[in-house]
């Protein structure tokens, strides 16, 4: 069944790159959602992924209280991206969100940051998470990172009868800026980190290859680099009691976490749990909180996190 508002795929005048956003929905107020910049075998994966994104970002402002509907967006790299196109496919794109109306407010993604919102701000208003510099908010990692942090600790209670992960093996799959964030949160949790970018290899924490990250026999598994990482096939493979991770739409496919379930491995949805970000963003930039009023809000996810495991029994 078609449950999104509207999809809109455009190609860029000035790049010839394509486009697109995704709104779910802006019942409970206007959609917000990242602006994506990533490649792709086919253009039918980017539309599958932004739909899916965009329902994720409503179901994640509705658990966090936040009176936005969701939507995402992609820019879809197909070649290689000199400065000059960069800014080129962002200024197409901020010609797409501004048919929106405002309908759709864009933040950075996998693939973007605070610089180029700064971009897409030259043609439209409707850009979160500027350099601090120019009055935003910039980077959502830090605030994502102690989102999950405060949701663990709510599922390590369920889970294990304690918050503290000391000695406890904790592996992290995806060591970019929230994955490095979350393992420096991590007090001393016996933690493992694995990444596609061997460069990220630091010597700081143990270290797992990518394709065997889902297999490692631990306590806690923190999926922090792509979604569609837990399939059925992934899930006979497990070997953890508890996952809890930043990265969007972990599920192939909403059945996974019956299969979960049944292997007794308790699983907080990515939708609550990455919630920091946007709520610390808007809290600033929509509502005016301070950092420290905002950052309240985001360990707000731990008591979310307690009533929902609560509920599950
Ligand atoms: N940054 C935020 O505020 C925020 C908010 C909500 C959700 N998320 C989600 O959290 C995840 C991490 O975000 P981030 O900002 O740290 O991104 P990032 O790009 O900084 O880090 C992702 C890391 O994952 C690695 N990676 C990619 N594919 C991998 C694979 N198959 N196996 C292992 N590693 C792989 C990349 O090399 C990179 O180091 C993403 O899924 C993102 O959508 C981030």
């Amino acid at each position: 069944m078609w449950e999104h508002e509207q999809l809109v795929v455009r190609t860029g005048r000035r790049s010839g790159m394509t486009t697109m956003v995704a709104l779910h929905s802006t019942e409970a107020g206007p959609a917000v959602g990242g602006c994506r910049m990533k490649t792709y075998a086919r253009i039918t994966d980017a539309i599958t992924d932004v739909l899916r994104l965009s329902k994720a970002m409503t179901l994640k402002c509705a658990v966090a209280g936040i009176p936005h509907g969701g939507a995402k967006s992609v820019i879809v790299v197909d070649r290689e991206l000199t400065p000059e196109l960069r800014r080129a496919v962002l200024l197409d794109h901020a010609d797409l969100i501004n048919e929106f109306g405002g309908a759709y407010q864009a933040g950075p993604d996998v693939g973007t940051g605070p610089d180029d919102m700064l971009v897409l701000r030259e043609l439209t208003p409707h850009a979160y998470c500027l350099p601090e510099e120019h009055g935003g908010t910039g980077s959502s990692s830090g605030p994502t990172a102690r989102g999950v942090l405060a949701a663990l600790k709510a599922a390590s209670r369920h889970v294990f009868g304690t918050d503290d992960l000391t000695g406890r093996k904790v592996v992290i799959s995806g060591f970019g800026s929230v994955g490095e964030l979350i393992a420096k949160g991590l007090g001393g949790a016996d933690i493992t980190v694995s990444d596609v970018d061997e460069s990220r290899r630091t010597g700081e924490f143990g270290w797992v290859h990518p394709d065997e990250a889902y297999q490692v026999k631990a306590d806690v598994l923190i999926p922090a680099a792509v979604g569609g990482v837990l399939s059925p096939e992934t899930v006979r493979h497990l070997d953890v009691r508890l996952i809890v991770g930043p990265a969007n739409n972990q599920l192939t496919d909403d059945g996974v976490a019956g299969l979960l379930e049944e292997r007794g491995i308790v699983w907080v949805p990515d939708h609550v749990a990455s919630a920091g970000g946007v709520i610390y963003t808007l809290a600033r930039e929509d509502d005016g909180a301070d950092h420290e009023t905002a950052l309240k809000r985001v360990d707000g996810i731990e008591a979310t996190v307690e009533r929902m495991l609560r509920a599950r029994g």
